[in-house]
């Protein structure tokens, strides 16, 4: 799948149809592909990458559209050249329908204060308090998994979302702010569905649909949760080390739409993906009984015995390094966010092709993750690929790169192997009955109708 780097022979057979010097499919092709970009954009995009190669041009010569899956032209994008390729692409303006401006959809000046604004929220010292929140998390969610004497089974989608969502609420708002904060994840989630459904609709977005009203009705429902979340927050004395989201904005000085902003882009970011890091390693796991055994013998020799282990803490986190390995092999093959966009704003060269300003580029993580000049058995689930390995520089993308890495790995990666010790440490995940649903690639990827898990307790 990687491209050849230095320049890119030519011409193209697609030359009339793209101003850029790559290869591609023709309008035609994608006329036929329209169905199939419908039932899986993820798949389009992967088949499209394993044709055409590492860099391909989209047939649309107005706005040039470049696919990138080469990992020195992704690494050329987000870190080397990251300055010149902004935001201003149709995923993030149409999340910004819902976000408004906040850090993942913002550029420049206001985007650099507010990452240094809220910093802090992701600082060592913070992190601890969210680990004590997500063994707590872990504990709810294993009363819903209790196997009982014959096991039991459960929908793992819903579960693991249940249980991110009370995380992130503690890194928005120091107050306990459950209720509120499940009331804003679930006007957020229905604001992004109707978002996704309205992007794939041939009706133009300005229409008065009934759609458009509900995306209204929910966005209004967003503001009046945040204005009460920022409300409580600011009846409330902020201490000089506080370390959530809206005490820190309000420190700041930061107006009362700018932590709006914030608090949603936040809910958008941090739930749903670690609910889907979490869906899809339990379904990995499930399905590969070899590998689950040895996450076992890591959680027994560490947490104890399955009749008589503890709860894992902060400081067991040096000590879990395959459950750790688990997670970054569940990432490369089910990136939550399965594209990053951009947009060029003056002229570059790519993997040897001129890209002038005004191009959007598509990076597909779930296509760079399966390189298999990169991941030899790209489809298979290997742990090991990550343990005792130096952290990948190139063709390992799941969190983004360069400055605008995202901000919330760290959080999420010790929110997701203590939730995932926490929960297996005396159970084992096995398959659930019914059909494996399909990846549905949404805002992050999730299993189709959900994706039922059958829990059992281990001999002690
Ligand atoms: C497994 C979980 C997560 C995954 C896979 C993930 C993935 C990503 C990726 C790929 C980006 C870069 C997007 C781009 O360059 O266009 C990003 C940015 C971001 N993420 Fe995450 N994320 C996760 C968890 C979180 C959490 C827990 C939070 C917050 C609590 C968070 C907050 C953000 C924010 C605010 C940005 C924008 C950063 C900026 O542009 O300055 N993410 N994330």
């Amino acid at each position: 799948m990687s491209a050849p780097s230095g320049p890119v022979p030519g011409p193209f057979r697609n030359a009339r149809y793209t101003p850029l010097a790559a290869d591609g499919p023709l309008p035609w092709d994608m006329v036929r592909a329209v169905p199939a970009i419908r039932r899986s954009p993820v798949d389009f995009l992967t088949r499209t990458a394993a044709r055409y190669g590492g860099a391909v041009a989209f047939p649309l010569p107005r706005t040039p559209v470049l696919l990138l899956t080469d990992p020195a032209a992704v690494r050329r994008v987000l870190v080397e050249n990251a300055r010149n390729y902004g935001r201003a692409t149709l995923q993030y303006k149409a999340l910004a329908t819902v976000t408004g401006q906040g850090l993942l959809t913002s550029d420049g000046a206001p985007w650099r204060t507010h990452r240094r604004i809220v910093q802090p929220a992701f600082h060592h010292s913070a992190l601890d308090g969210i680990a004590e929140q997500a063994v707590a998390a872990a504990r709810r969610l294993r009363r819903t998994t209790d196997p009982g004497p014959r096991g039991t089974e459960v929908e793992v989608a819903e579960a693991t979302a249940r249980a991110t969502l009370e995380v992130i609420g503690r890194t928005l708002a120091e107050a306990d702010l459950r209720g509120v904060a499940e009331q804003l994840v679930d006007a957020v989630g229905r604001a992004l569905e109707l978002v996704v459904a309205r992007a794939q609709s041939p009706v133009p977005g300005t229409w008065p649909t009934p759609s458009r009203r509900r995306l209204r009705a929910a966005v209004a429902e967003i503001d009046a949760v945040c204005a009460r979340i920022v409300a409580v927050r600011r009846a409330a004395t902020v201490a000089e080390d506080a370390t959530d989201l809206v005490g820190l904005m309000l420190r700041a000085g930061s107006g009362d739409e700018e932590i709006r902003d914030e608090l949603v882009t936040f809910v958008v970011a941090g739930h749903e993906t670690v609910a889907s890091c979490l869906t899809w390693t339990l379904d990995l796991l499930a399905r590969h009984p070899a590998e689950q055994a040895a996450l076992h013998a890591e959680l027994a020799d560490v947490l104890g015995a399955p009749g008589e282990s503890r709860e894992p803490t902060w400081d067991d986190l040096a000590r879990l390094p395959r459950t750790r390995a688990v997670l970054d092999e569940a990432l490369r093959l089910y990136p939550p966010a399965w594209v990053i966009t951009r947009t060029s704003l003056a002229p570059d060269t790519v993997a040897g092709v001129d890209v002038p300003a005004g191009t959007l580029v598509i990076v597909c993580t779930w296509a760079l993750h399966r390189d298999p000049e990169l991941w030899p058995e790209p489809e298979t689930f290997r742990p090991e690929r990550f343990l005792g390995a130096p952290r990948r520089e190139v063709g390992y993308v799941p969190f983004g790169a360069g400055p605008r890495l995202c901000i919330g790995r760290d959080l999420a990666l010790v929110e997701a192997v203590l939730v995932l010790a926490a929960l297996l440490r005396d159970r084992r995940v096995r398959p659930g009955t019914g059909p494996r649903p399909r990846v549905e690639s949404l805002v992050t990827l999730r299993p189709a109708g959900g994706l039922r898990l059958r829990f059992e307790t281990l001999p002690g």
